[in-house]
């Protein structure tokens, strides 16, 4: 149960945000007034029709409503005002540092230029109150060698992006499908992530670490049908970082209540809290700490240990992350 205190110190506590799509972050409310600044056409007659819209029934469903509405960005403007209406729900939230994902391919695929894109993108992290990082995503509905045409076109802007990831629909769609692209990105020092064991197998999350050598697991609650592979993530205190709203939307669990956060941390694997979709989830970061923390037998502790661990998982430097890992200690040390 969710007291008031326990959700005073999930709201204030110091957190990262390391598995947040910026497309998913954009409000039914800037769609309507993008459409309307860039004379697009939308399928909806309302904001509240659009909204009414955002019942899913899977991920797939869910996707095909997303990429609609990213089809109101075309300026490098749009790009910014998205980014930074996130970035000031996530300051809001006390997120001290983000890592957003971003998927270009959605864009160009529209005539968008990848500088608008990233660019747009990428100033709205400069003139942000928080740290922020950008991530660059692979459509895995797509083909690798889009994604290497993606990378190859990603190159010029290399100091605006810090590694890559893989989203899109996951089923049917493994991660050794884009063994090559991974290579090439680990071979230019990109840090490497992938959605993996959202509604793919255990067998996804394998060869996301064994194939694409990924450094973080993005949801990864399907970990738990395979104890061999719980206990490899472990030992190597690979981090899976979930999204409990989303999880819901998208019925990976038809109930909060038998959400699997609880068990996972239980289990000692390095797990994290995030919003995925806020716009599309019901909830920015902190709305995922409420309703997991209301529907599930969690304390203080365990936020404590959330808070760490999305730290512990950041793609920062030792200095950086010893600092917000200390601010964490300090805000329950006096909570
Ligand atoms: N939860 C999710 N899973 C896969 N691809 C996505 N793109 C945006 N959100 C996603
Ligand atoms: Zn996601």
């Amino acid at each position: 149960m969710l007291d008031d205190r326990l959700r005073t110190l999930l709201q204030n506590m110091p957190k990262a945000e390391l598995h947040i799509h910026i497309e998913g972050s954009l409000e039914p409310e800037l769609i309507f007034a993008l459409a309307q600044r860039n004379n697009v056409q939308l399928a909806y007659a309302s904001v509240e029709a659009l909204r009414d819209a955002y019942a899913f029934s899977d991920l797939q469903s869910f996707l095909d409503i997303y990429y609609a509405g990213a089809s109101v960005l075309l300026t490098e403007q749009d790009f910014y005002d998205m980014t930074a209406a996130y970035l000031a729900r996530a300051h809001a939230d006390n997120v001290r540092h983000t890592e957003i994902f971003f998927d270009p391919q959605t864009h160009t695929a529209r005539g968008v230029p990848f500088e608008t894109v990233i660019n747009g993108i990428w100033r709205a992290c400069q003139d942000a109150p928080l740290s922020a990082e950008l991530i660059m995503c692979f459509l895995r509905h797509l083909s690798e060698d889009d994604a290497i045409a993606t990378l190859d076109e990603s190159l010029p802007y290399r100091d605006k992006f810090i590694g890559v990831g893989l989203d899109s629909s996951e089923v049917g769609h493994p991660p050794e499908k884009f063994a090559r692209v991974f290579e090439r990105a680990r071979n230019l020092g990109l840090r490497l992530v992938a959605h993996a064991g959202e509604e793919g197998p255990p067998a996804y999350i394998e060869s996301a670490l064994d194939v694409l050598k990924v450094e973080r697991i993005d949801h990864g609650v399907r970990s738990l049908e395979s104890p061999a592979l719980v206990e490899r993530l472990v030992r190597e205190q690979m981090a899976l970082t979930v999204c409990p709203l989303s999880n819901i939307k998208l019925r990976v669990f038809d109930v909060m209540g038998s959400h699997n956060l609880r068990t996972l941390l239980g289990a000692g694997l390095a797990v994290t809290v995030n919003s995925d979709d806020p716009a599309y989830f019901g909830g920015y970061v902190n709305e995922n700490y409420f309703a997991a923390f209301d529907a599930l037998p969690l304390d203080a502790t365990h936020a404590r240990q959330l808070a760490r661990n999305s730290f512990q998982a950041a793609f920062i430097d030792p200095e950086r992350k010893r600092a917000f890992l200390a601010e964490v200690d300090d805000f329950f040390a006096t909570a």
